[in-house]
């Protein structure tokens, strides 16, 4: 059965962000993951991820003012990236968490091979600092309409990009909502690229909603990623329509819903 993991960025946002976990407990999520919670007290927070007994999955690199979608894959910034992945790195380390995504950035089309091999090279280095705390390093293809200019965007690229890292603690987050976008045919590219799937992200499509509307239904992709084998964990990463908790109809036969006593 798919294990669903709230993304607190995106659920539960309408309260302060140190009360997301126990109302992500509270429904019955058993992990949780972040994107960007740098202005937090990381021990406030583990101690509410303690307090809910949540397993912490992931945190993303820092947004910077002039790169908001990155730059491990930004020629030149080596030296910026490998200060920003040390960050993220205490701070996974501070929250007990599994991964780090790291955002690749935004690349002229004309330095896109280059911006490959720069995203190599850091990538490389990223991993090897990850893998003595046991982290892995996720790589993400994000959709050319929310991103346009993005590195990354396709997963037949990422595959590339994690065989030329050759390092086994790297792997790609397939985020269905993004892969639809860009090609769609989901289950026989999640099947292709399995091996090297380290997360599944979720949304509707195109309205980035509950997965319970739009183009894809997520109850057959969901079990297909079950017979498949997948054995990791789906974040809800979606906006909700109106307050968390009342959208969660769809999850209830993953075990995800409000408790009525
Ligand atoms: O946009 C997404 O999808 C994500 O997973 C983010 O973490 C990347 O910015
Ligand atoms: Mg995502």
């Amino acid at each position: 059965m798919p294990r669903l993991a709230a993304n607190l960025a995106y659920l539960f946002a309408d309260r302060p962000p140190l009360d997301r976990f126990a109302a992500a407990a509270a429904v019955g999520f058993r992990a949780v993951e972040l994107q960007y919670p740098y202005d937090q007290d990381p021990a406030a927070m583990r101690a509410e991820i303690v307090r809910s007994d949540l397993i912490m999955l992931g945190v993303n690199t820092a947004p910077l003012p002039d790169a908001p979608s990155g730059i491990a894959g930004v020629p030149g910034r080596e030296a910026e990236f490998a200060a920003l992945f040390e960050r993220a790195l205490a701070l996974a380390v501070a929250l007990g968490g599994r991964a780090i995504h790291c955002l690749a950035g935004v690349v002229p089309e004309a330095q896109r091979e280059a911006g490959e091999a720069t995203f190599v090279t850091n990538l490389k280095h990223a991993a090897d600092r990850a893998a003595p705390h046991g982290l892995t390093v996720l790589i993400e293809p994000l959709n050319t309409v929310d991103r346009p200019g993005y590195l990354l965007d396709r997963a037949e690229q990422a595959a590339a990009i994690l065989a030329r890292v050759e390092r086994a603690n790297v792997k790609m987050q397939f985020d269905l909502y993004h892969q639809q976008i860009m090609g769609g045919d989901l289950l026989r590219r999640f099947e292709r690229h399995l091996p090297l799937i380290g997360h599944v992200q979720i949304a509707a499509v195109p309205s980035r909603a509950e997965p319970d509307e739009g183009e894809v239904n997520h109850a057959v992709v969901l079990a297909a990623l079950d017979r498949l084998g997948y054995a990791g964990f789906v974040g809800c990463e979606y906006l909700p329509r109106g307050r968390t908790e009342d959208g969660l109809g769809w999850a209830a036969p993953w075990g995800i819903g409000v408790r009525v006593s």
